[in-house]
């Protein structure tokens, strides 16, 4: 289960970075937050060059955009988004982050990741989904699915069905590097998320890296078009939100593709499950959401609906990023090896654990957390009003020098292991926090652990060519070679 609030705060009191960023003598205002110089109707001046040229170059670095931000203004900073946008605050520094977090409430309010989708969503009548939603809707079904979803023990009901998926996936990478010499990752990492997403959400085998691998290609391909499409959509002059802009209607038409698919995919899951009422506890996911009485079927297909397209575009990327770093670092690799010849049937493997949690630091999925606060509050000693947008830039905090002190942009796995670096707890927030952390965690975790073990165990793993770095699509998403050697142990 999530930890809570309260523990948290318990240990950041102990914890040697916390700087109490209430007890600051003189707060300063709102206005004085450093920051970019505005421009009228345009925002800020770094956010005029999104609005007047948004080419693919300017988007893809937007990660970069907030890396210079943070070198240049500090650890606080305001941008005008321009446009009748308002602000948002950037926050890189870890006990603003605890205080815009343990803030929260039990109904935290975020910014939505797309506001496209959320606009798609609400243009064709559909709920918003739990990542677009706010207030009592969300906390209604985010409820539903907290038991299912959070709890390690609940999640321990499908270690079956991820290990089916990491069988499946040795077959297929052993197939397509004896028919290619390679396996190009970005495609079968996203085979892979897509057959485990079948497996928790519908409770089925999709194919996905059997005979419909093509049809599963073009699904994600379709997803990525979307993610593409929205980043520059966020980051460009937001036209679209007066006027059916030739960007819009492609965005429409992307995302009604999708749907139509996924819809399909939902209602053949959903048409052969039972209503039951015997024991819900050892339920798969969606049987478990069908026999809830608080839930009709439209609720079950909008929380499917919001974990389908939630997981697919995360946990492929994180697969590659992880093979690249065990790929990058025989010795690591070789320690990974041995962990799991020592003791196969054990699923504790503390240093390939510690291998996953680095590479979540190394290479964030996302840029930010972000909330709406719902209190006045006090951010590095200025004010901070309630109803303000704020950014935890999570991507910048994990990789730090402060925080990470001797060697931030280093594949380090022992710093986890070592008792005696004690990290400050909200330098590291890959999945987010508190009531609204990421509702797919235990899953995602499982499955790249499962799938990791598996693959090293059977597996030299090598990577050559460009090294992959990352580029902002939405998400943080791999660019460089995706191409991996699996040689046959
Ligand atoms: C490695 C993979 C993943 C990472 C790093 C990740 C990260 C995140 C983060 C940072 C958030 C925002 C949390 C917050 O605001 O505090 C989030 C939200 C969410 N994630 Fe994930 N995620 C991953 C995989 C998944 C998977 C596999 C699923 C579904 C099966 C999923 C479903 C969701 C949903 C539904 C939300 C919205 C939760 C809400 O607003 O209530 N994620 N994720």
């Amino acid at each position: 289960m999530r930890r809570s609030i309260k523990k948290l705060a318990e240990h950041v009191e102990k914890c040697p970075f916390n700087g109490n960023p209430t007890k600051s003598s003189v707060t300063r205002r709102f206005s004085e937050i450093p920051g970019p110089r505005e421009i009228p109707v345009f925002g800020n001046a770094g956010n005029f060059k999104y609005a007047i040229g948004s080419n693919a170059k300017t988007i893809e670095s937007y990660n970069i955009h907030l890396e210079e931000m943070y070198r240049k203004y500090g650890k606080i900073v305001k941008e005008n988004l321009g446009f009748g946008r308002k602000y948002v605050v950037h926050v890189f520094d870890p006990a603003d982050a605890q205080t815009v977090l343990a803030a929260d409430g039990k109904t935290p309010f975020i910014v939505p990741l797309q506001e496209t989708t959320q606009k798609y969503r609400e243009m064709k009548g559909m709920n918003p989904g739990l990542g677009n939603l706010n207030g009592p809707e969300w906390y209604r079904l985010r409820s539903s699915v907290q038991h299912a979803m959070m709890r390690p023990q609940s999640v321990q009901t499908y270690l079956p069905f991820s290990q089916k998926v990491s069988d499946d996936l040795i077959s297929h990478v052993a197939k397509v590097q004896l028919r290619f010499g390679h396996v190009n990752m970005q495609k079968v990492a996203g085979r892979w998320s897509l057959e485990s997403a079948g497996q928790i959400l519908f409770e089925k085998s999709l194919g996905s890296l059997g005979d419909r691998c093509e049809w599963a290609d073009s699904l994600i391909e379709l997803n990525k078009k979307i993610f593409q499409l929205s980043a520059k959509m966020r980051l460009g002059l937001p036209i679209f939100r007066l006027f059916s802009t030739p960007s819009w209607r492609k965005m429409v038409e992307l995302e009604d593709q999708f749907y139509a698919e996924v819809d399909r995919l939902m209602d053949n899951a959903l048409d052969k499950l039972k209503v039951n009422d015997s024991d819900n506890q050892n339920m798969r996911f969606a049987s478990y959401l069908i026999n809830r009485k608080e839930l009709n079927r439209r609720d079950v297909k909008v929380i499917l609906l919001s974990m389908f397209s939630d997981g697919l575009s995360t946990t492929a990327p994180m697969l590659i990023y992880n093979l690249y770093n065990i790929a990058a670092h025989p010795e690591a690799q070789r320690e990974i090896r041995k962990e799991i010849q020592d003791d196969p049937s054990s699923s504790k493997l503390p240093f390939l654990r510690a291998c996953i949690k680095e590479t979540f630091r190394m290479f964030p999925i996302g840029t930010e957390v972000s909330r709406i606060t719902q209190k006045d509050l006090i951010l590095s000693g200025f004010d901070v009003p309630a109803g303000t947008a704020v950014d935890i830039n999570t991507n910048i905090l994990m990789r730090d020098e402060v925080l990470f002190s001797d060697s931030p942009r280093i594949f380090k796995p022992q710093r986890w292991l070592e008792k005696s670096k004690e990290v400050h707890p909200f330098a590291f927030l890959p999945f987010g926090f508190g009531p609204r952390m990421c509702a797919g965690r235990r899953f995602a975790e499982q499955d790249l652990l499962t799938s990791l073990a598996k693959l090293c165990a059977n597996f030299e793993i090598c990577h050559r060519g460009e090294p992959i770095t990352q580029i902002y699509e939405t998400l943080l998403l791999p660019r460089g070679n995706c191409e991996f050697e699996f040689r046959k142990l």
